[in-house]
């Protein structure tokens, strides 16, 4: 994995603010993720949220369920249980491959999306259970929602598009927001391939910012090599990896490809023994384009030498076709 590239520079002089930008952009397109450094979020804040996070899930599993997630959900907010969701479902959906064969995720998490959302409500564990939980989670999600902004407008640098269209197709901050544990387990457990923890897929929106532990197993798709997975290890948990959402390949006519992702043993563990695959902790935010806003991709991607892909289709609308196959 390259160097993680250094957002501050965003900020910088003309020349850094575009060898970033374009560096980002490069990354995306060869690697499928880039790490981030210097995005903004204080590392301190950073900390905080992997600790919030492990008391929210070390509560008893009756009060996490006081939070549970329906058990269908449009879109996603709530507790889901250990065997609640598994997305292998949705694995290669862009690339229009079939529904692939059913394998369980064993991972819990809880989803939320903006305090002010206008379509449905966040759902919380009582104020007592974990004080102060909500509101950290609400301020978390307002901050991250900046970052994402800074991001969008150096992609549309570097793809040479509008800044203010990006923005505006993305201002309502109509994101989710996931916490994530994958409990210990033996490995023996994931050995018949039948179960894993998150199966391969990509991610609806436009970008996803995630943070990780140490503990390793994600893998990302070699762009350039469809089919080989390269492991993204965490040099540091207060980084951001950041990967293209399906709604950034449609909007880009496929200039950006969604990055196929998954978690699975860590490079510590041998596939098939009988060691115990320690617990992992990792967060993801989902920015994605305001519900209403249409995904047909931008002008500037449609040229003769490059036709159109996609139908025009809302985010909204798109989102839900997705949701329908996960939760079938
Ligand atoms: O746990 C991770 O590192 C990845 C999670 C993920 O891909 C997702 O929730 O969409
Ligand atoms: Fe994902």
């Amino acid at each position: 994995m390259t160097e993680a590239i250094d957002l501050a520079l965003l900020k910088g002089t003309p020349a850094e603010r575009e060898t970033t930008s374009a560096a980002l952009l490069k990354t995306l397109k060869t690697r499928g993720v880039a790490k981030l450094k210097n995005h903004g979020l204080p590392d301190e804040l950073v900390e905080e949220m992997f600790e919030y996070t492990r008391k929210f899930f070390n509560l008893p599993l009756e009060d996490k369920m006081i939070a549970k997630h329906p058990p269908e959900s449009t879109p996603n907010r709530g507790y889901s249980y250990v065997g609640q969701e598994s997305v292998s479902s949705i694995s290669g959906y862009e690339k229009g491959l079939p529904r692939g064969k059913a394998i369980r995720d064993i991972k819990e998490s809880l989803d939320m999306g903006s305090a002010h959302d206008s379509l449905v409500d966040n759902i919380w564990v009582p104020e007592n259970k974990l004080p102060g939980f909500r509101r950290f989670m609400e301020d978390f999600y307002n901050s991250c929602f900046q970052v994402e902004l800074q991001i969008l407008v150096a992609l549309a640098k570097a793809l040479g598009i509008s800044e203010t269209d990006m923005t505006t197709l993305h201002n309502k901050a109509e994101n989710e927001f996931r916490l994530l544990r994958y409990p210990a387990i033996p490995a023996a457990e994931l050995a018949d391939g039948t179960a894993t923890r998150i199966a391969e897929h990509t991610d609806f929106g436009t970008i996803t910012m995630l943070f990780q532990d140490s503990v390793g197993g994600l893998q990302v798709e070699d762009q350039q090599k469809l089919g080989t997975f390269h492991g993204v290890e965490c040099t540091d948990k207060t980084e951001i990896i950041l990967n293209i959402g399906d709604s950034l390949q449609r909007l880009t006519n496929d200039t950006f490809r969604a990055a196929c992702h998954r978690v699975t043993y860590p490079p510590t563990v041998k596939v098939g023994s009988d060691e115990i695959i320690p617990e992992r902790y990792s967060i993801a935010y989902f920015g994605k384009p305001n519900r209403t806003a249409s995904l047909f991709p931008f002008r500037e991607f449609i040229t003769p030498a490059t036709p159109c892909r996609y139908d025009d289709i809302t985010a909204w609308d798109y989102n839900n076709l997705r949701i329908a196959r996960l939760f079938s």
